[in-house]
Protein backbone atom coordinates (compact mmCIF):
# COMPACT_ATOMS: atom_id res chain seq x y z
CA UNK A 1 0.00 0.00 0.00
CA UNK A 2 1.40 3.57 -0.76
CA UNK A 3 0.35 6.33 0.70
CA UNK A 4 0.45 9.73 -1.37
CA UNK A 5 1.31 13.08 0.50
CA UNK A 6 0.89 16.48 -0.71
CA UNK A 7 3.31 19.36 0.54
CA UNK A 8 1.46 22.53 -0.47
CA UNK A 9 3.74 25.21 1.37
CA UNK A 10 7.75 25.28 1.50
CA UNK A 11 8.98 22.89 3.85
CA UNK A 12 12.56 22.27 5.10
CA UNK A 13 13.96 20.04 2.04
CA UNK A 14 16.18 17.91 5.12
CA UNK A 15 13.03 17.62 7.24
CA UNK A 16 10.84 15.97 4.97
CA UNK A 17 13.61 12.65 5.01
CA UNK A 18 11.40 10.39 7.42
CA UNK A 19 8.55 10.83 4.55
CA UNK A 20 10.93 10.34 1.49
CA UNK A 21 12.65 7.64 2.93
CA UNK A 22 9.94 5.42 4.05
CA UNK A 23 8.93 3.00 0.94
CA UNK A 24 5.45 3.11 1.42
CA UNK A 25 4.96 6.88 0.99
CA UNK A 26 5.17 8.80 -1.95
CA UNK A 27 5.72 12.52 -2.07
CA UNK A 28 4.41 15.23 -3.98
CA UNK A 29 5.25 18.95 -3.42
CA UNK A 30 3.74 21.50 -5.09
CA UNK A 31 4.02 24.93 -3.64
CA UNK A 32 2.35 27.01 -5.84
CA UNK A 33 -0.85 26.09 -6.34
CA UNK A 34 -4.10 27.95 -6.36
CA UNK A 35 -7.24 26.96 -3.97
CA UNK A 36 -9.04 25.46 -7.01
CA UNK A 37 -6.02 23.49 -8.28
CA UNK A 38 -5.49 22.08 -4.90
CA UNK A 39 -9.23 21.22 -4.73
CA UNK A 40 -8.95 19.78 -7.89
CA UNK A 41 -5.65 17.36 -6.64
CA UNK A 42 -6.89 16.39 -3.35
CA UNK A 43 -9.04 13.98 -4.04
CA UNK A 44 -6.15 11.18 -4.29
CA UNK A 45 -3.63 12.12 -1.62
CA UNK A 46 -3.86 10.44 1.82
CA UNK A 47 -1.77 13.36 3.98
CA UNK A 48 -1.60 16.96 3.24
CA UNK A 49 1.02 18.68 4.68
CA UNK A 50 0.92 22.61 5.27
CA UNK A 51 2.29 25.68 6.67
CA UNK A 52 0.43 28.63 7.16
CA UNK A 53 -0.54 29.77 3.80
CA UNK A 54 -2.73 26.69 2.56
CA UNK A 55 -6.13 26.90 3.39
CA UNK A 56 -7.39 23.85 4.72
CA UNK A 57 -11.14 24.95 4.28
CA UNK A 58 -14.07 22.54 4.73
CA UNK A 59 -14.93 23.01 0.63
CA UNK A 60 -10.67 21.72 0.40
CA UNK A 61 -11.79 18.69 2.92
CA UNK A 62 -15.11 18.36 1.29
CA UNK A 63 -13.17 16.89 -1.87
CA UNK A 64 -10.39 14.95 -0.04
CA UNK A 65 -12.33 11.82 0.21
CA UNK A 66 -8.79 9.85 0.57
CA UNK A 67 -7.23 11.99 2.95
CA UNK A 68 -6.50 10.60 6.35
CA UNK A 69 -4.18 13.27 7.94
CA UNK A 70 -2.98 16.55 7.55
CA UNK A 71 0.11 17.86 9.29
CA UNK A 72 0.70 21.83 9.89
CA UNK A 73 4.70 21.94 10.00
CA UNK A 74 4.29 24.89 12.95
CA UNK A 75 1.96 25.92 16.12
CA UNK A 76 -0.99 27.83 14.97
CA UNK A 77 -3.92 25.97 13.11
CA UNK A 78 -6.02 28.47 12.39
CA UNK A 79 -6.01 28.25 8.99
CA UNK A 80 -7.18 24.55 9.00
CA UNK A 81 -11.24 24.01 9.88
CA UNK A 82 -10.58 21.74 13.00
CA UNK A 83 -14.27 20.57 12.50
CA UNK A 84 -15.00 19.94 9.21
CA UNK A 85 -11.47 17.70 9.84
CA UNK A 86 -12.78 15.97 12.60
CA UNK A 87 -16.25 15.63 11.19
CA UNK A 88 -14.50 13.52 8.15
CA UNK A 89 -12.27 11.54 10.32
CA UNK A 90 -9.34 13.65 8.97
CA UNK A 91 -6.12 13.68 12.36
CA UNK A 92 -4.62 17.13 12.61
CA UNK A 93 -1.47 17.15 13.55
CA UNK A 94 1.03 20.32 14.26
CA UNK A 95 4.90 20.98 15.78
CA UNK A 96 4.02 23.07 19.08
CA UNK A 97 7.86 22.94 20.10
CA UNK A 98 9.85 23.27 17.53
CA UNK A 99 9.66 26.97 16.39
CA UNK A 100 9.02 28.30 19.62
CA UNK A 101 12.16 29.51 19.80
CA UNK A 102 12.59 31.50 16.71
CA UNK A 103 9.41 33.07 16.90
CA UNK A 104 9.93 34.40 21.03
CA UNK A 105 13.38 35.74 19.52
CA UNK A 106 11.89 37.31 16.57
CA UNK A 107 9.55 38.84 19.32
CA UNK A 108 12.12 39.86 20.78
CA UNK A 109 14.06 41.61 17.86
CA UNK A 110 10.50 43.41 17.01
CA UNK A 111 10.67 45.19 20.44
CA UNK A 112 13.98 46.06 20.06
CA UNK A 113 13.54 47.40 16.39
CA UNK A 114 10.67 49.12 18.03
CA UNK A 115 11.76 50.97 20.75
CA UNK A 116 14.65 52.05 19.11
CA UNK A 117 13.29 52.51 15.99
CA UNK A 118 15.86 50.57 14.24
CA UNK A 119 13.84 49.94 10.55
CA UNK A 120 12.81 53.47 10.43
CA UNK A 121 16.70 55.09 10.98
CA UNK A 122 17.64 52.39 8.38
CA UNK A 123 15.13 53.42 5.79
CA UNK A 124 16.11 57.07 6.15
CA UNK A 125 20.06 56.40 5.64
CA UNK A 126 19.52 54.14 2.76
CA UNK A 127 17.76 57.36 1.86
CA UNK A 128 20.93 59.47 2.39
CA UNK A 129 19.22 60.88 5.61
CA UNK A 130 21.94 61.17 8.90
CA UNK A 131 19.13 62.19 10.83
CA UNK A 132 19.72 61.60 14.54
CA UNK A 133 16.92 63.70 15.67
CA UNK A 134 13.60 61.85 14.78
CA UNK A 135 15.27 58.64 15.74
CA UNK A 136 15.67 58.79 19.55
CA UNK A 137 14.13 55.85 21.00
CA UNK A 138 13.01 54.57 24.50
CA UNK A 139 15.48 51.96 26.76
CA UNK A 140 13.53 48.86 27.77
CA UNK A 141 15.65 48.84 31.21
CA UNK A 142 12.68 48.75 34.15
CA UNK A 143 9.79 49.28 31.57
CA UNK A 144 6.79 46.67 31.85
CA UNK A 145 6.56 44.24 29.16
CA UNK A 146 2.83 43.50 29.06
CA UNK A 147 2.53 39.34 27.86
CA UNK A 148 -0.47 38.07 26.74
CA UNK A 149 -0.57 34.70 26.63
CA UNK A 150 1.79 32.85 28.39
CA UNK A 151 2.33 29.61 26.95
CA UNK A 152 5.50 28.45 25.47
CA UNK A 153 6.46 31.49 23.16
CA UNK A 154 5.13 33.90 25.71
CA UNK A 155 6.85 31.83 28.54
CA UNK A 156 10.12 32.46 26.19
CA UNK A 157 9.57 36.24 25.66
CA UNK A 158 9.26 37.03 29.47
CA UNK A 159 13.11 35.03 29.85
CA UNK A 160 14.47 37.19 27.64
CA UNK A 161 12.53 40.30 28.29
CA UNK A 162 13.93 39.82 32.23
CA UNK A 163 17.31 39.46 30.56
CA UNK A 164 16.88 43.29 29.13
CA UNK A 165 16.28 43.72 33.07
CA UNK A 166 12.34 44.53 32.42
CA UNK A 167 9.35 43.88 34.29
CA UNK A 168 7.20 41.26 32.77
CA UNK A 169 3.43 41.32 33.44
CA UNK A 170 1.51 38.43 32.27
CA UNK A 171 -2.53 37.90 31.82
CA UNK A 172 -3.20 34.38 30.91
CA UNK A 173 -6.87 32.93 31.96
CA UNK A 174 -5.81 29.03 31.50
CA UNK A 175 -2.76 29.39 33.71
CA UNK A 176 -2.80 29.72 37.31
CA UNK A 177 -1.20 32.32 39.36
CA UNK A 178 0.80 29.74 41.17
CA UNK A 179 2.39 28.62 37.91
CA UNK A 180 3.10 31.73 36.64
CA UNK A 181 4.38 32.50 39.75
CA UNK A 182 6.79 29.24 39.95
CA UNK A 183 8.36 30.97 36.96
CA UNK A 184 9.00 33.98 38.45
CA UNK A 185 6.63 36.14 36.72
CA UNK A 186 4.13 38.33 37.76
CA UNK A 187 0.46 37.78 36.75
CA UNK A 188 -2.77 39.98 36.52
CA UNK A 189 -6.08 40.32 35.15
CA UNK A 190 -6.32 41.71 31.26
CA UNK A 191 -7.14 44.83 32.42
CA UNK A 192 -4.74 45.13 34.79
CA UNK A 193 -1.60 44.12 32.17
CA UNK A 194 -3.42 46.57 29.69
CA UNK A 195 -3.31 49.23 32.27
CA UNK A 196 0.04 49.07 33.17
CA UNK A 197 2.13 48.14 30.07
CA UNK A 198 4.75 50.14 28.40
CA UNK A 199 4.57 47.33 25.89
CA UNK A 200 2.00 44.83 25.32
CA UNK A 201 2.68 41.37 23.51
CA UNK A 202 0.31 38.59 22.33
CA UNK A 203 0.96 35.09 22.08
CA UNK A 204 -2.92 33.65 22.26
CA UNK A 205 -3.78 31.21 19.41
CA UNK A 206 -6.41 32.50 17.18
CA UNK A 207 -9.99 31.55 17.89
CA UNK A 208 -13.24 32.75 18.13
CA UNK A 209 -12.53 33.94 22.29
CA UNK A 210 -9.05 35.46 20.81
CA UNK A 211 -10.11 37.43 17.55
CA UNK A 212 -10.00 40.97 18.29
CA UNK A 213 -9.34 40.46 22.16
CA UNK A 214 -6.89 44.32 21.63
CA UNK A 215 -9.68 46.08 20.24
CA UNK A 216 -10.53 50.19 20.96
CA UNK A 217 -12.03 49.02 24.59
CA UNK A 218 -8.64 47.48 25.49
CA UNK A 219 -6.95 50.70 23.40
CA UNK A 220 -8.35 53.44 25.71
CA UNK A 221 -7.33 51.14 29.28
CA UNK A 222 -3.92 51.30 27.70
CA UNK A 223 -1.34 54.19 29.17
CA UNK A 224 -0.68 56.76 26.92
CA UNK A 225 3.01 56.20 24.20
CA UNK A 226 2.25 52.43 25.02
CA UNK A 227 3.57 50.08 22.05
CA UNK A 228 2.53 47.31 20.65
CA UNK A 229 3.64 43.57 19.61
CA UNK A 230 2.17 40.77 17.67
CA UNK A 231 3.98 38.09 16.21
CA UNK A 232 1.45 35.77 16.93
CA UNK A 233 -1.28 36.07 14.81
CA UNK A 234 -3.19 38.84 12.45
CA UNK A 235 -6.67 39.30 13.98
CA UNK A 236 -5.99 39.01 17.99
CA UNK A 237 -5.63 43.24 17.63
CA UNK A 238 -8.21 44.45 15.68
CA UNK A 239 -5.92 46.34 13.07
CA UNK A 240 -8.85 49.44 12.62
CA UNK A 241 -8.60 49.98 16.31
CA UNK A 242 -5.04 49.65 16.16
CA UNK A 243 -5.05 52.28 13.42
CA UNK A 244 -7.11 54.84 15.46
CA UNK A 245 -5.23 54.66 18.58
CA UNK A 246 -1.45 55.25 16.21
CA UNK A 247 -3.50 58.18 14.95
CA UNK A 248 -4.49 59.85 18.25
CA UNK A 249 -0.77 59.32 19.88
CA UNK A 250 -2.27 56.40 22.02
CA UNK A 251 -0.04 54.02 20.81
CA UNK A 252 3.59 55.17 19.95
CA UNK A 253 4.61 52.31 17.85
CA UNK A 254 3.84 48.74 16.77
CA UNK A 255 5.54 45.78 16.07
CA UNK A 256 3.61 43.42 13.18
CA UNK A 257 4.74 39.96 11.95
CA UNK A 258 1.45 39.35 11.30
CA UNK A 259 -1.66 40.84 9.43
CA UNK A 260 -5.62 40.29 9.60
CA UNK A 261 -5.28 39.02 5.72
CA UNK A 262 -2.40 37.65 4.36
CA UNK A 263 -0.21 38.08 2.07
CA UNK A 264 -0.39 42.06 2.03
CA UNK A 265 0.97 44.15 -0.70
CA UNK A 266 -0.79 47.36 0.73
CA UNK A 267 -2.12 48.20 4.25
CA UNK A 268 -3.21 51.77 5.92
CA UNK A 269 -0.77 50.44 8.84
CA UNK A 270 2.34 49.91 7.08
CA UNK A 271 2.11 53.98 5.90
CA UNK A 272 2.37 55.50 9.69
CA UNK A 273 6.14 56.12 10.22
CA UNK A 274 5.18 54.27 13.75
CA UNK A 275 4.71 50.93 12.32
CA UNK A 276 7.51 48.68 12.07
CA UNK A 277 6.66 45.24 9.92
CA UNK A 278 8.01 41.55 8.82
CA UNK A 279 5.97 39.28 6.27
CA UNK A 280 4.83 36.56 9.26
CA UNK A 281 8.54 35.69 9.64
CA UNK A 282 8.30 34.40 13.33
CA UNK A 283 9.40 30.91 12.78
CA UNK A 284 11.44 31.71 9.47
CA UNK A 285 15.24 30.82 10.64
CA UNK A 286 16.85 27.58 9.64
CA UNK A 287 16.24 25.40 12.92
CA UNK A 288 12.77 26.06 13.05
CA UNK A 289 11.58 25.20 9.63
CA UNK A 290 14.05 21.89 9.66
CA UNK A 291 12.77 21.02 12.94
CA UNK A 292 8.92 21.57 12.70
CA UNK A 293 9.20 19.74 9.54
CA UNK A 294 11.08 16.59 11.37
CA UNK A 295 8.46 16.67 13.73
CA UNK A 296 5.45 16.69 11.66
CA UNK A 297 6.56 14.01 9.00
CA UNK A 298 7.73 11.86 11.80
CA UNK A 299 3.78 12.39 12.96
CA UNK A 300 2.85 10.86 9.38
CA UNK A 301 5.41 8.15 9.49
CA UNK A 302 3.84 7.32 13.10
CA UNK A 303 0.08 7.64 11.76
CA UNK A 304 0.21 5.47 9.03
CA UNK A 305 2.12 2.84 10.84
CA UNK A 306 -0.41 2.79 13.17
CA UNK A 307 1.57 4.16 15.87
CA UNK A 308 0.94 6.96 18.31
CA UNK A 309 0.68 9.96 17.18
CA UNK A 310 2.75 12.87 19.15
CA UNK A 311 1.58 15.75 18.53
CA UNK A 312 -2.61 15.74 17.32
CA UNK A 313 -4.59 18.28 17.44
CA UNK A 314 -8.00 17.58 17.21
CA UNK A 315 -8.00 14.65 19.47
CA UNK A 316 -6.40 13.89 23.51
CA UNK A 317 -2.64 13.76 23.33
CA UNK A 318 -0.95 11.22 25.50
CA UNK A 319 2.52 10.10 25.98
CA UNK A 320 4.16 7.23 24.42
CA UNK A 321 4.40 5.51 27.46
CA UNK A 322 1.21 5.63 28.36
CA UNK A 323 -0.27 4.87 25.57
CA UNK A 324 1.73 1.72 25.72
CA UNK A 325 0.32 0.50 29.16
CA UNK A 326 -2.68 1.46 27.80
CA UNK A 327 -2.60 -0.95 24.69
CA UNK A 328 -4.40 -3.94 26.59
CA UNK A 329 -7.07 -1.71 28.04
CA UNK A 330 -7.61 -0.50 24.70
CA UNK A 331 -8.20 -3.72 22.64
CA UNK A 332 -10.49 -4.86 25.64
CA UNK A 333 -12.73 -1.80 25.02
CA UNK A 334 -12.97 -2.61 21.30
CA UNK A 335 -14.09 -6.49 22.10
CA UNK A 336 -16.12 -5.03 25.11
CA UNK A 337 -17.83 -2.64 22.34
CA UNK A 338 -17.99 -4.48 19.63
CA UNK A 339 -19.79 -7.82 21.55
CA UNK A 340 -22.21 -5.59 23.28
CA UNK A 341 -23.22 -4.06 20.38
CA UNK A 342 -23.60 -7.40 18.51
CA UNK A 343 -25.94 -7.67 21.28
CA UNK A 344 -28.05 -4.76 21.45
CA UNK A 345 -29.16 -3.98 17.86
CA UNK A 346 -31.16 -1.13 17.83
CA UNK A 347 -31.08 2.33 17.61
CA UNK A 348 -28.57 3.87 20.53
CA UNK A 349 -29.57 6.26 22.47
CA UNK A 350 -26.71 6.47 25.17
CA UNK A 351 -23.64 5.19 25.64
CA UNK A 352 -21.89 4.99 28.97
CA UNK A 353 -17.87 3.84 29.76
CA UNK A 354 -16.90 3.48 33.43
CA UNK A 355 -13.81 2.86 34.90
CA UNK A 356 -12.84 1.40 37.89
CA UNK A 357 -9.82 0.39 39.92
CA UNK A 358 -6.52 0.57 38.66
CA UNK A 359 -7.98 2.56 35.17
CA UNK A 360 -9.73 5.07 37.41
CA UNK A 361 -6.06 6.89 37.85
CA UNK A 362 -5.30 6.80 34.40
CA UNK A 363 -6.31 9.05 31.78
CA UNK A 364 -9.09 7.51 30.23
CA UNK A 365 -11.04 9.34 27.32
CA UNK A 366 -9.47 7.46 24.56
CA UNK A 367 -10.95 4.09 26.18
CA UNK A 368 -14.22 5.92 25.26
CA UNK A 369 -13.11 7.06 22.30
CA UNK A 370 -12.13 3.73 21.34
CA UNK A 371 -15.77 2.21 22.46
CA UNK A 372 -17.70 5.07 20.71
CA UNK A 373 -16.18 3.95 17.58
CA UNK A 374 -16.40 0.30 17.66
CA UNK A 375 -19.87 0.72 18.53
CA UNK A 376 -20.94 3.50 16.28
CA UNK A 377 -18.73 1.44 13.25
CA UNK A 378 -21.40 -1.48 13.44
CA UNK A 379 -24.11 1.33 12.65
CA UNK A 380 -22.48 4.09 10.30
CA UNK A 381 -19.79 1.98 8.63
CA UNK A 382 -15.76 1.95 8.41
CA UNK A 383 -15.10 6.26 8.02
CA UNK A 384 -15.91 6.32 11.97
CA UNK A 385 -12.30 6.60 13.81
CA UNK A 386 -11.22 7.82 17.04
CA UNK A 387 -10.68 11.32 15.47
CA UNK A 388 -14.38 12.01 14.68
CA UNK A 389 -16.46 9.28 16.65
CA UNK A 390 -17.33 11.72 19.18
CA UNK A 391 -18.23 14.11 17.03
CA UNK A 392 -20.59 11.75 15.55
CA UNK A 393 -22.36 10.28 18.44
CA UNK A 394 -22.79 14.16 19.49
CA UNK A 395 -24.51 15.11 15.84
CA UNK A 396 -26.71 11.74 15.91
CA UNK A 397 -27.94 12.82 19.58
CA UNK A 398 -26.02 9.99 21.23
CA UNK A 399 -25.66 10.90 24.44
CA UNK A 400 -21.88 9.40 26.02
CA UNK A 401 -20.89 9.38 29.48
CA UNK A 402 -17.36 8.76 31.16
CA UNK A 403 -17.39 7.67 34.39
CA UNK A 404 -15.17 6.50 37.31
CA UNK A 405 -16.09 4.32 40.52
CA UNK A 406 -14.36 2.78 42.95
CA UNK A 407 -16.66 -0.42 42.80
CA UNK A 408 -14.43 -2.89 41.05
CA UNK A 409 -16.44 -6.40 42.58
CA UNK A 410 -12.55 -7.80 43.44
CA UNK A 411 -10.50 -6.91 40.34
CA UNK A 412 -7.88 -4.60 40.02
CA UNK A 413 -9.44 -2.89 37.38
CA UNK A 414 -12.60 -3.34 35.47
CA UNK A 415 -14.18 -1.43 32.62
CA UNK A 416 -17.67 -1.40 32.00
CA UNK A 417 -20.02 -0.47 29.10
CA UNK A 418 -23.61 -0.14 28.99
CA UNK A 419 -25.72 0.85 26.12
CA UNK A 420 -29.15 2.48 26.30
CA UNK A 421 -31.54 1.50 22.56
CA UNK A 422 -34.57 2.53 22.00
CA UNK A 423 -36.14 -0.84 23.25
CA UNK A 424 -33.64 -1.87 25.94
CA UNK A 425 -30.29 -1.93 27.72
CA UNK A 426 -26.98 -4.13 27.63
CA UNK A 427 -23.98 -4.36 29.71
CA UNK A 428 -20.76 -5.75 29.69
CA UNK A 429 -17.79 -5.56 31.75
CA UNK A 430 -14.05 -6.47 31.50
CA UNK A 431 -10.82 -6.52 33.09
CA UNK A 432 -7.03 -7.48 32.62
CA UNK A 433 -5.75 -10.00 34.65
CA UNK A 434 -2.82 -9.90 35.67
CA UNK A 435 -0.13 -12.10 33.82
CA UNK A 436 -3.85 -14.09 32.10
CA UNK A 437 -4.83 -11.00 29.69
CA UNK A 438 -8.00 -9.85 28.79
CA UNK A 439 -11.58 -11.49 30.20
CA UNK A 440 -15.15 -10.49 29.56
CA UNK A 441 -16.32 -10.71 33.44
CA UNK A 442 -20.13 -10.10 32.98
CA UNK A 443 -22.90 -9.91 30.23
CA UNK A 444 -26.02 -7.98 31.26
CA UNK A 445 -26.20 -9.18 35.45
CA UNK A 446 -24.71 -12.80 34.51
CA UNK A 447 -20.98 -13.60 35.90
CA UNK A 448 -18.92 -15.10 33.12
CA UNK A 449 -15.35 -15.72 32.40
CA UNK A 450 -14.54 -15.67 28.52
CA UNK A 451 -11.33 -14.99 26.80
CA UNK A 452 -12.29 -12.25 24.44
CA UNK A 453 -11.31 -13.59 21.35
CA UNK A 454 -11.63 -15.94 18.14
CA UNK A 455 -15.57 -17.60 17.46
CA UNK A 456 -18.29 -16.88 20.13
CA UNK A 457 -21.66 -17.56 20.27
CA UNK A 458 -24.42 -16.23 23.00
CA UNK A 459 -27.52 -17.98 23.65
CA UNK A 460 -29.94 -16.17 25.82
CA UNK A 461 -32.66 -19.04 26.53
CA UNK A 462 -34.84 -20.39 28.84
CA UNK A 463 -33.31 -22.85 31.58
CA UNK A 464 -34.51 -26.57 30.87
CA UNK A 465 -32.67 -29.85 30.94
CA UNK A 466 -31.83 -30.61 27.85
CA UNK A 467 -31.06 -27.59 26.01
CA UNK A 468 -27.36 -28.12 26.27
CA UNK A 469 -27.58 -31.76 24.99
CA UNK A 470 -29.66 -30.55 22.10
CA UNK A 471 -27.25 -27.73 21.28
CA UNK A 472 -24.35 -29.47 21.27
CA UNK A 473 -25.56 -32.84 19.28
CA UNK A 474 -26.53 -29.57 16.85
CA UNK A 475 -23.42 -28.49 16.68
CA UNK A 476 -21.98 -31.70 16.51
CA UNK A 477 -23.81 -32.51 13.17
CA UNK A 478 -22.34 -30.16 11.64
CA UNK A 479 -18.58 -30.80 13.04
CA UNK A 480 -18.51 -27.87 15.33
CA UNK A 481 -16.23 -28.18 18.14
CA UNK A 482 -17.31 -26.25 20.95
CA UNK A 483 -14.20 -25.14 22.84
CA UNK A 484 -15.48 -23.57 25.92
CA UNK A 485 -18.61 -23.36 27.06
CA UNK A 486 -20.48 -20.63 29.91
CA UNK A 487 -24.14 -20.88 31.37
CA UNK A 488 -25.48 -18.68 33.64
CA UNK A 489 -28.87 -17.89 34.81
CA UNK A 490 -31.52 -16.33 36.83
CA UNK A 491 -33.25 -18.76 38.54
CA UNK A 492 -33.99 -22.19 38.54
CA UNK A 493 -35.98 -22.56 35.34
CA UNK A 494 -35.72 -18.65 34.53
CA UNK A 495 -33.50 -16.52 32.10
CA UNK A 496 -30.57 -18.02 31.05
CA UNK A 497 -27.19 -17.50 29.12
CA UNK A 498 -24.89 -19.44 27.37
CA UNK A 499 -21.63 -18.00 26.09
CA UNK A 500 -19.70 -21.17 23.58
CA UNK A 501 -16.52 -21.33 22.18
CA UNK A 502 -15.91 -22.20 18.71
CA UNK A 503 -13.43 -23.93 16.97
CA UNK A 504 -14.67 -22.12 13.60
CA UNK A 505 -16.78 -19.78 12.16
CA UNK A 506 -20.22 -20.98 12.25
CA UNK A 507 -22.19 -20.52 9.35
CA UNK A 508 -25.30 -18.39 9.41
CA UNK A 509 -28.02 -21.47 8.49
CA UNK A 510 -26.43 -23.28 11.51
CA UNK A 511 -27.23 -19.36 13.82
CA UNK A 512 -30.57 -20.15 12.43
CA UNK A 513 -31.23 -23.72 13.06
CA UNK A 514 -30.48 -23.16 17.00
CA UNK A 515 -32.75 -20.21 16.73
CA UNK A 516 -35.10 -22.64 15.42
CA UNK A 517 -34.99 -24.59 18.85
CA UNK A 518 -38.12 -23.92 20.96
CA UNK A 519 -36.16 -23.03 24.19
CA UNK A 520 -33.67 -20.81 22.84
CA UNK A 521 -34.79 -17.24 22.13
CA UNK A 522 -31.72 -15.60 21.11
CA UNK A 523 -28.91 -16.56 19.30
CA UNK A 524 -25.68 -14.52 18.25
CA UNK A 525 -22.49 -15.37 16.49
CA UNK A 526 -19.63 -12.92 17.31
CA UNK A 527 -16.22 -13.21 15.94
CA UNK A 528 -13.77 -11.18 17.97
N1 LIG B 1 4.62 34.59 13.80
C1 LIG B 1 4.93 33.34 13.70
O1 LIG B 1 5.59 32.92 12.75
C2 LIG B 1 4.46 32.39 14.73
C3 LIG B 1 3.27 32.58 15.35
N2 LIG B 1 2.84 31.68 16.28
C4 LIG B 1 1.55 31.95 16.93
O2 LIG B 1 1.75 32.00 18.33
C5 LIG B 1 0.69 31.36 18.96
C6 LIG B 1 1.11 30.88 20.34
O3 LIG B 1 2.04 29.83 20.21
P1 LIG B 1 2.51 28.98 21.50
O4 LIG B 1 3.02 29.87 22.54
O5 LIG B 1 3.38 27.91 20.98
O6 LIG B 1 1.12 28.38 21.95
P2 LIG B 1 0.69 27.91 23.41
O7 LIG B 1 -0.54 27.10 23.23
O8 LIG B 1 1.85 27.31 24.12
O9 LIG B 1 0.31 29.27 24.14
C7 LIG B 1 -0.87 29.97 23.93
C8 LIG B 1 -1.28 30.54 25.27
O10 LIG B 1 -2.37 31.43 25.07
C9 LIG B 1 -3.22 31.28 26.19
N3 LIG B 1 -4.53 31.83 25.89
C10 LIG B 1 -5.55 31.23 25.23
N4 LIG B 1 -6.61 32.06 25.20
C11 LIG B 1 -6.23 33.19 25.81
C12 LIG B 1 -6.89 34.43 26.09
N5 LIG B 1 -8.17 34.63 25.71
N6 LIG B 1 -6.21 35.40 26.74
C13 LIG B 1 -4.94 35.18 27.14
N7 LIG B 1 -4.26 34.03 26.94
C14 LIG B 1 -4.91 33.05 26.27
C15 LIG B 1 -3.21 29.80 26.46
O11 LIG B 1 -3.64 29.51 27.77
C16 LIG B 1 -1.75 29.46 26.25
O12 LIG B 1 -1.02 29.52 27.46
C17 LIG B 1 0.31 30.25 18.00
O13 LIG B 1 -1.04 29.85 18.16
C18 LIG B 1 0.53 30.86 16.64
O14 LIG B 1 -0.66 31.43 16.17
C19 LIG B 1 3.57 30.59 16.62
C20 LIG B 1 4.78 30.36 16.03
C21 LIG B 1 5.33 31.24 15.02
O1 LIG C 1 3.84 28.13 13.60
C1 LIG C 1 3.07 29.08 13.44
O2 LIG C 1 1.99 29.23 14.02
C2 LIG C 1 3.44 30.13 12.48
O3 LIG C 1 2.77 31.13 12.42
C3 LIG C 1 4.53 29.90 11.54
O4 LIG C 1 3.96 30.07 10.28
P1 LIG C 1 4.71 29.57 8.97
O5 LIG C 1 4.86 28.10 9.11
O6 LIG C 1 6.01 30.27 8.95
O7 LIG C 1 3.82 29.94 7.84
Amino acid sequence: MTYNILISDPLHKEGITPLLNHKDIHVDIHTDLTSEQLVAKIGSYDGLLVRSQTQVTKELLEHARNLKIVGRAGVGVDNIDLDAATERGIIVVNAPNANTNSAAEHTMAMIMALSRKIPQAYFALKNHQWDRKNYVGVELKNKTLGIIGLGRIGTEVAYRAKGQRMKVFAYDPFLSPEKAEKMGIAFGTLEEVLKTSDFITVHTPLMKETKHLINEEAFNLMKPGVQIVNCARGGIIDEEALYKAIISKKVAGAALDVFEKEPIHHHVLLELPEVIATPHLGASTVEAQKNVTIDVSEDVVNFFAGDVVRNPVNIPSLPLDTMNKLAHHLTLAEKLGTLLIHLTEEAIEEISVIFAGDLSDMEVSAFTRRTVRTILRRHLGPHVNEVNALYLAKKRGIIIHQGKTSEKNDFTNLLTLHLKTTSGTGCISGTILNGLGARIVEINGYRVDIIPEGHIVFIHHTDQPGVIGRLGSLLAEYNINIATMQVDRSDVGGDAIMVLKIDRKIDIHVVHEIQAMMEINDVKAIDL
